[in-house]
Formats: structure tokens, sequence, C-alpha cells
């Protein structure tokens, strides 16, 4: 039960365990553990038998660790095996989530941090922010070394024939960290650090900010105020496989994208940007991007986009489709994307010819009709 809510509710983790076994569990968990050496008591006091219960005692202790241990992280049985195989272990410690960050990035976040108020995030400390195009902003947020390790870690799950679904209904090449064990990691890394970037980029008017220096950000309210939830997983593109990625809208609100691979490691592979759901320009490009290795590209996650196909090398991406459960109940939400329950919003009409890039196969009806422009 808990595992589920975990589960759904990652951003929420308990802080004492919430179901310690009881001394009857553990008697029943005890016999169930295969046999370990026992621990004998430092001091024989009583023969055999005081030993004997001694072990006993020590192997249900053990046995409870483990237990708490994994009720902790909220890993799954699956996830809990796979620790024992990563390549990175040190990946999956919830505490050096602040060592895989570009230092300048926690100083940006420093007064939110003290506060708890984030329209104290001092946008112009991330390193190298730049407003790539209105509503999509992007700055160095990892360290390369980390992002080696995520990306090698990606290709150690892949190749290792460890049990896989796939990261989207797009991509058969990728991970989905959440389900290797490195959920609680990006918990962290939302809870603790991207949270407060989503807000001033992307949260509710009092902790918006609106431009960075004379440059209006074009961002609106996409519940980053009161981010809950992440889907992360790891993305990989190649010409022999997933080359590129069809024009789409995530399944998210806000997405915070991160390049494990820099342009200088593929041909090809750009990421475009059109406009937003329902908007009218929804199928005009607005921008093309081109990963960097540690630079996170974040964007409303209703805004339609797209990945060019990769004639050579490897693409990689590290993607965090984050969502509000708050905002996805406002009636904000319900207008600009219809409501969660009943369904998403029809798209307008569609109007005029699109610029190709931006035609989608899964969202237009008239794609036949454009495809020619291909
Ligand atoms: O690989 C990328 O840069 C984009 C991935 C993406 O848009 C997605 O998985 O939703
Ligand atoms: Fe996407």
């Amino acid at each position: 039960m808990e595992a589920r809510l975990l589960h759904h509710h990652p951003i929420c983790l308990p802080r004492s365990a919430p179901l310690l076994p009881t001394s009857v569990g553990c008697v029943a968990a005890a016999r169930t553990l295969p046999r370990e050496p026992c621990r004998p008591p430092p001091v024989a006091t009583g023969g055999l038998a005081a030993i004997a219960v001694a072990c006993f005692l020590d192997r249900v202790r053990r046995r409870r660790r483990r237990i708490r241990g994994r009720v902790f992280r909220g890993l799954s049985p699956e996830a809990e095996a796979y620790l024992a195989e990563a390549l990175h272990p040190e990946l999956f410690q919830t505490k050096k989530v602040e060592e895989w960050l570009e230092p300048e990035v926690l100083r940006a976040l420093s007064r939110w941090r003290e506060s708890g108020d984030a329209s104290l995030v001092d946008l112009e400390l991330l390193p190298g922010i730049r407003v790539e195009a209105p509503g999509v902003i992007s700055f160095a947020l990892l360290r390369p070394s980390v992002c080696a390790s995520l990306l090698a870690e990606a290709r150690h799950y892949s190749e290792g024939g460890f049990p896989a679904e796939l990261p989207n209904s797009m991509n058969r090449e990728g991970v989905i960290l959440n389900d290797i064990g490195l959920r609680p990691v990006f918990t962290i890394l939302l809870r603790k650090y991207l949270a407060g970037i989503a807000a001033r980029l992307l949260g509710n008017d009092s902790e918006r900010a609106t431009h960075l220096g004379e440059v209006p950000l074009g961002t609106e309210n996409w519940g980053g105020s009161t981010l809950n939830d992440h889907h992360t997983f790891i993305v990989r593109y190649k010409p022999q496989g997933d080359r590129g990625l069809a024009m789409h809208v995530d399944e998210c609100d806000i997405t915070f994208n991160v390049g494990l691979s820099g342009g200088d490691s593929f041909v090809g592979g750009d990421l475009a940007f059109c406009g937003m759901f329902g908007d009218p320009t929804y199928r005009r490009l607005h921008h093309t991007y081109r990963h960097e290795v540690g630079r996170c590209v974040v964007h409303a996650g209703k805004r339609r986009h797209g990945v060019t196909d990769v004639e050579q090398g490897e693409r990689a991406s590290l993607v965090l489709w984050t969502k509000s459960l708050l905002f996805r109940g406002t009636q904000e939400y319900k207008d600009k994307c219809g409501d969660i329950v009943a369904g998403r919003k029809p798209l307008p009409e569609e109007m005029g010819p699109p610029d190709p890039i931006c035609l989608s196969l899964t969202h237009d009806r008239d794609y036949l009709r454009w495809s020619h422009l291909l």
C-alpha cells in the first residue's frame, strides 16, 4: 500500500518508516531468509541455546534493516535487484544529488532554499541562461561527468537484458530511470532544485518572472509552483535505431530536457519547437535547438516539439516529465487543456499550410494533405 502511494506521489516521501514489521512478521520473515552467516554474540554466555537465540535475533535485525531501507527508498523489488548490478551505484545515492549540479545553480537557488519563496530564485545566476524562444529557456544544469555516468548506466541497462518498458509511446530505445531505482534521486533533484526553477519560470503569478534582463520569458503558469510527480527517462537516437521523434506534446505539465550527448557527437537530431497546444501558431516553427552536454531546456509540456532524424553518431536526452496534480484540478488547466478526466480539448480546426517541420502524424487531421511538404 505504502509502496503504491510512493509510486503515485514520489515527492511526498515519508519522513519515518511507515511499516516496520511486527515481531511476529519478523519471525515469519526470518524463516524465509536464505541462511546467512550468523554473527554470534561477542561473549558466549549461555551455551548453545543462547547462541542460537542470538543468531536468530541477529538475522531478524538485519532483515528488518533491509526492509526498512527498501521502504524508505520506495523501490520496487526489480529496482532493488538492479541496484546490485548497477554500473554506477553512486548515482543512486540521494545524498549525492547536489554534487550533480553545476555549482552556480546552487547560488541561483540559495535564497529560495532559505526562505521557500520561489520569487527569490535569481534566474540571471543560472549558468549560461538563454531565452531560446518565447516559452523555451535553457541553462547549464548538470556536470558533464554525471551526464556521462547516466548515459553509461542507461546503455548498461539496455544492453544487459534487464526487463524494460518503453519510456514513451514514441521511442523504442530508452530506459525509464524511475523503474531502475533512480526515482528517489530524481525526486530529490526535482523537489530540492528544479522545483524552484519551475516556479520561477512556469509557476503562479506571484512567483513567476516575466523577463530575463530585458528579454521577455514568454512563459505562463503551467503548475510550476506545485509540481508533485515526475516520469524520468533517457532516450537515445541513432541512424540504425530510433532516428528521431515525431512532432508531439508531452504527457506532462513542464518538461526538463538535458543533453547527455552534445552537438559534436551527432549530425542531425535538432529539437524543433513549434507553438503551444490550442494556440493559432501551434504549427509555426519557433526555434530549433541543439543539445549541449549538461544543458537543460525547459518548456511547457503542451508546446509542440519533435526531434529531426539523426544522420550520424548518437544523440541522447535525459527527460523529466513533471506534473502538478493540484494545477490539473484548476479551471485554468481546464481552459488550457480540457478536462483531465473527460479528455483533452480538441485542437482548433487546422488553418492553412503548416511549417513542414511542425506537421504531426499523430496530432493533425490534415497530415496527408500536407505530407508532400516533408
Ligand atoms: O530527445 C529529445 O530531445 C526530446 C524527447 C521528447 O520530446 C520526449 O521524449 O517527449
Ligand atoms: Fe516530448
